[in-house]
Parts: C-alpha cells; structure tokens; sequence
C-alpha cells in the first residue's frame, strides 16, 4: 500500500530548519489546481463514470500506474469508476509467441475457437489481473470481472462490415444484455471494478468482444454520467492521418455519417460512442491515454481534452 505524507507540508528532522520558499510557490500551485478542481468535483460527486483503458494506451509501465492512481482519486473523492479494459495489442504479442495467426478485419479480430482460448486467458488472466493490482496497490478497492461473472454480459455473434460487405468473422460477439447487478453491489461496497469483456452467448459458448463496444453497452445498462474512452491518438481526426483535422466535438448525427469511412480501431470506438450517447449516456469522450492523468484532465479541468460526443442538440458540428 502506499503511505501518505506526514501530517504538515515538511517532515520535521531537526529544532531549526530554514524554510524553503520554492517549495512553498510550488505547493501554492499545486494547492490551485486543487482548488480549481472543486467546481468539477462537486458536479460529478457520485458520478458514475465508464472508463474504457485501451489496450495500445496500456503498453507503459508509468503510464499504468499513473491510470491506477488516478482511478483511486476518483473514488476518493466520490465519483464511481468502472473500468471496461481492452488488451488487443497483448492478444496479438501472445498469439505471436504462440506460433498462432492474429487477423483485424473491420477493425475487430477473427476470432476462430483457438483465439478464443488466448482472447480469454489474456484479457482476464492478464491484462485484468495487472490492472487490479496496480489498483490494489493503494487499497483494496479493485475486483476483477468478465462478461461471465453473475450473467454481467449475454453475447450474441455478430457480423462486420468489410468494405461494405456484412462479414462473419468467427466468435466475436455484441452485447445483446447486461445484468449490472454485480457491478452496482461493488460500487455499494466502494469498490472499483476492473471488466474484461469475454462472454458467453445463450448457449454459453463464449464469444470475444471488442471492449469499446462492451464498454458502451454497460454504459447505457449502468445509465452512466460519462463514457471515457482512452486510446493512444488525441481523439478522433475527421480526415485521419491529418493532424489538423481532430475534433474537439461531435454530435451523434455527424458521427453516423462520418463511420462508414472509419478506419481500424476507430470503428468499434466510434461506434461504442454512438451507441452509448444514442442510449443516453450524456457525453462519450476519447481521450488520449498517452498523456498521463488523462482522466483527471477530462473530469475535473475546465479545458477538458480530446473528442466530446454529445447529442445533437449541443452541437451544430
Ligand atoms: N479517424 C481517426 N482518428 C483517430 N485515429 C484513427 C482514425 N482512424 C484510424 N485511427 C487509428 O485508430 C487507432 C486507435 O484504435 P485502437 O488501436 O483500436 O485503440 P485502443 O487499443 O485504444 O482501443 C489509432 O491509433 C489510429 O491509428
Ligand atoms: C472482437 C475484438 O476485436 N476484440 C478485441 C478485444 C480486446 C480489445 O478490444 O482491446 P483494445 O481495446 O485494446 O482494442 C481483440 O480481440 O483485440
């Protein structure tokens, strides 16, 4: 667990200690953005916010434990955390190692039974697992779920577009229901929950689900205040790879046009972002996880970062 300074701004070792005036400007500041945090704080008190932690924004040991922290703060100070995290670049790096082929198609992953198998023991074996005892490191606060945790996520296999084309691309799944009960009786409890989004079908079999689009779904089911969405780019660029061209806002109708022309991971995240705004989820946002305490810059400062999807009564986008 990590301990928390002694009580006073400096430890005292010695009767006479001259007082160092850089530390106190320094403190002055940082006491300021606390300050300018309140407004923030007092608005999204009790707040429950999604927060989907992209795998490519996860690959930086700094980074993580900075994500882990900042998810402890949040709860702290009286939102509700619930992190949905992906894992695809663990995925691919362990399907690697294991002599087996990994395939994006539409920007979701051919899932055959034997990916299966890998998909599930990553993303809940490891990308979960480390996530909860970065959290954990503070507190115990984190408890790691899947989709088949207490009937959480109901899968059904679904088909993508492939230039056009609606395509079957093996056991990749929708969320077709959510049952939150689990997820609400930890947050009762203060905890922080860690979902992986593997799931089962009516028939049990488990299908792979791409966690942006799990994410949303538990989202609309949880009627959450936010979706958070950090990935490894700014935010959504309209003319993707130039740089100038990224949106600091989007209404859901200019979003729906903008997916057929979507590319890779941007799919299921932008299509994650229509789903949970159309179900009425206030504000979906990508943020880039590459920027540490990228959360806490979208809650709880004025400028906020990224793209914002909003309904389209907020925007003229
Ligand atoms: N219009 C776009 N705006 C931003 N990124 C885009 C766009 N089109 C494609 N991309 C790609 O999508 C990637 C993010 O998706 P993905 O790699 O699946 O992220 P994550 O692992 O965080 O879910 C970016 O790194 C970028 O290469
Ligand atoms: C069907 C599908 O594509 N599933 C994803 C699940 C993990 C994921 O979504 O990870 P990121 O958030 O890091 O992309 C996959 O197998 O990669």
């Amino acid at each position: 667990m990590t301990t928390a300074p002694p009580v006073g701004s400096l430890a005292r070792t010695a009767d006479l200690e001259p007082r160092n005036t850089a530390d106190l400007s320094d403190a002055a500041e940082r006491a300021a953005v606390l300050a300018d945090a309140l407004p923030w704080l007092r608005q999204f008190a009790g707040a429950l916010v999604v927060v989907k932690y992209g795998g490519n924004a996860m690959t930086d040991d700094a980074l993580k434990q900075a994500f882990a922290a900042d998810m402890v703060f949040l709860r702290t100070v009286g939102l509700r955390p619930v992190i949905v995290h992906g894992g695809g670049p663990q995925i691919s790096s362990m399907l690697k190692r294991l002599g087996m082929a990994g395939e994006f198609r539409g920007g979701f992953r051919v899932t055959t039974p034997e990916t299966m198998d890998v998909v599930r023991m990553v993303l809940v074996g490891q990308v979960g697992r480390e996530l909860v005892g970065l959290i954990n490191k503070h507190g115990p606060l984190a408890v790691g779920m899947s989709g088949e945790d207490a009937g959480l996520f109901t899968a059904a296999r679904r088909t993508v577009a492939v230039d056009g084309v609606e395509t079957d691309i093996g056991l990749v799944g929708d969320v077709v229901d959510v049952n939150p009960g689990a997820v609400l009786d930890l947050l009762d409890a203060g905890r922080i929950p860690v979902i992986s989004t593997v799931a089962p079908d009516i028939d049990g079999l488990v299908h792979n689900v791409n966690a942006d689009t799990a994410a949303a779904a538990l989202a609309i089911a949880l009627n959450a205040s936010k979706l958070v969405m950090l990935t490894d780019v700014e935010g959504l660029y309209s003319n993707w790879p130039d740089r100038s061209s990224l949106l600091s806002r989007i209404s859901v109708s200019a979003l729906e046009k903008m997916l057929p022309r979507l590319e890779s991971g941007m799919v299921p995240k932008m299509e994650g972002c229509l789903r949970a705004v159309r179900g009425g989820v206030a504000a979906a946002h990508v943020i880039d996880g590459r920027v540490p305490h990228a959360v806490l810059l979208e809650i709880v400062t004025t400028q906020g970062i990224g793209t914002m999807v909003v309904p389209d009564k907020e925007t003229s986008t």
